[in-house]
């Protein structure tokens, strides 16, 4: 091997350009994966962990509270400073010395440096002395940048100096009060943390909560919160002014102010300096993907993760980089290639199994085809609801236990596909649904899967009941 060429180079070791790099590995390939700033990612450091973290502490409290006995011995407050100091656990305080040693335990060559593509299978990498190395692979590169928070165009916004989701999630300081733009994931997931580190929040969610969700989600997701006691503005700020007492925000109608205003409005691209147009491609795009991750018009250059804009979520880019670093050794090695629907070697689930859980108090977790999407599919629905305050293990886990279950049927093949849990605890229920999905299970051999009484997971008999047996 001439130096500085590898098999394969992936730019980016977020959580998916490390699964690339390792099944890449695995394979037999030699690899160099590029990192700019922390190895581990979005994920790691400023995404998922942190932010589950931060809303961890509240929905074990509230649980306990709604449990008559564990309620009477459990009076005090969230402890803020603990809570954070738990956080930075997760984070390893924003240090990825441990991930570079798994980086290395598995063989796969680490390079620091903002790398950009420099002409097919060319990478050229600047250090942080400016110092510029070139890269060249033999069969693949994978960009695996991830995605930026994307700020809309309100008057005054950038400015104001407004929080993305990096600064709401490594807080140090718990603000006095948050305006969040944005009723999306991020957006309900920081009002329940913050609410609970003791901030008064104020939502701005122009078109209701959790859009592309159930119905049934957001609104649950919104009565929650505003019995809690945060402000549900259905409007979007149209001025915003950073002041020395904090932040003034108007809508069209009204004004409000704030300590800080956090930005939750989804993502754009990490593509604008990485030499797409070295290689005929538009920066800034998102790069557009087959069920490989092969970029379309490119026989070596594959993009996985957010960056694909297939699903934004650690679990689905992951899978789709254990896929891509299959493929890419495949192609590499001249073994056979399975791209057909559900082979090795293709991500197929993300166009129709993606799973999600949405952390907030109550939960909100859903895979597969929305009952309002189905049409679009050219699927004949029918959708099934049922009440999961009935459900006997879900009245055990929490005094007056509200919640909701939907599936979403294929009339035609019998079998389900979507499914949407809300209410507490409903997180691990999900997977269940997503293996009914993806393993095709015919509703009438479902009948013989019997869930463990009482537990939350006998909503699926109350559901088959609500359907009929077949
Ligand atoms: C607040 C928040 C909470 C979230 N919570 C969840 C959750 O609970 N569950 C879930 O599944 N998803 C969650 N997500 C989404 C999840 O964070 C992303 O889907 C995931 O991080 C994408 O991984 P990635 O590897 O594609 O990108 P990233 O994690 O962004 O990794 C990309 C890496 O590439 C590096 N890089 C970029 N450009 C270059 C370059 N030119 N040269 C070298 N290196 C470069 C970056 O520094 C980074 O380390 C959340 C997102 C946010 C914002
Ligand atoms: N638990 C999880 O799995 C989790 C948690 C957080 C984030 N994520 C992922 O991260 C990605 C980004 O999340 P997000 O919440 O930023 O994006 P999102 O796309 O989920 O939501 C953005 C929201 O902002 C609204 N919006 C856009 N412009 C606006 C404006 N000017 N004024 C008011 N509202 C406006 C949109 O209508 C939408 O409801 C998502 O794709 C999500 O899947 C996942």
């Amino acid at each position: 091997m001439a130096e500085n060429t590898w098999d394969v180079i992936v730019i980016g070791a977020g959580a998916v350009g490390e699964n690339v790099a390792d099944r890449a590995v695995q394979g037999g390939l030699s690899v160099a994966l590029v990192e700019s700033e922390l190895v581990g990612g979005e994920c790691s450091y400023w995404a998922c962990m942190p932010s589950k973290a931060l809303i961890r502490s509240g929905l074990a409290l509230r649980a306990a509270q709604r449990v008559g006995g564990a309620a009477e011995a459990v009076t005090g407050n969230i402890d803020v400073a603990a809570l954070l100091a738990r956080r930075n656990t997760f984070t390893n305080n924003w240090d990825d010395a441990g991930q570079v040693r798994w980086v290395e335990k598995a063989g796969i060559d680490l390079r620091r440096g903002h790398a950009r593509l420099d002409g097919p299978k060319r990478v050229t990498v600047t250090d942080d002395n400016g110092e510029i190395s070139t890269l060249t692979a033999n069969h693949a590169v994978v960009v695996a940048t991830g995605s930026d928070p994307k700020l809309p165009n309100i008057s005054g916004l950038i400015d104001a100096e407004p929080w993305t989701p990096r600064e709401a999630t490594s807080v140090k300081e718990v603000p006095e009060s948050l305006a969040i733009i944005g009723g999306g994931v991020v957006g309900v997931e920081m009002a329940t943390a913050y609410r609970d580190l003791g901030a008064e929040v104020i939502l701005f969610a122009r078109s209701g909560l959790l859009n592309g969700q159930e119905d049934f989600a957001g609104d649950m997701v919104a009565k929650a919160l505003r019995e809690r006691g945060v402000t549900i503005v259905k409007a979007s700020p149209t001025r915003i002014k950073r002041t020395s007492h904090g932040i003034d925000i108007d809508t069209e109608t009204e004004s409000f102010t704030a300590s800080e205003i956090l930005v939750a409005t989804g993502r754009t691209a990490r593509t604008t300096d990485i030499g797409l147009e070295t290689v005929g491609l538009t920066s800034g795009d998102w790069l557009s993907v087959d069920d490989t991750m092969l970029t379309h018009g490119t026989d070596w250059l594959y993009a996985v993760g957010d960056v694909n804009h297939r699903a934004l979520l650690t679990h689905q880019g992951k899978y789709q980089a254990r896929a891509a670093g299959d493929v890419i050794v495949a192609r590499a090695t001249g073994e056979p290639v399975s791209d057909a629907p559900w082979g090795a070697h293709v991500a197929t689930a993300d166009h129709c199994a993606v799973p999600q859980v949405t952390f907030t108090d109550p939960e909100v977790a859903s895979v597969g085809i929305m009952s309002e999407d189905a049409e679009k599919h050219g699927i004949d629905a029918q959708v099934v609801d049922y009440n999961l305050g009935w459900v006997a293990g879900a009245s055990l886990q929490a005094d007056n236990y509200e919640g909701q279950a939907r599936l979403v049927i294929d009339r035609e093949r019998h079998v389900i596909v979507g499914a949407t849990f809300v209410g507490q605890d409903v997180a691990e229920l999900l997977h269940s649904a997503t293996i009914a999905i993806v393993g095709e299970v015919p509703i009438a051999r479902l009948w013989h899967a019997v869930p463990s009484y009482p537990t939350i997971s006998e909503v699926w008999l109350r559901l088959l009941e609500t359907i009929g047996r077949p």
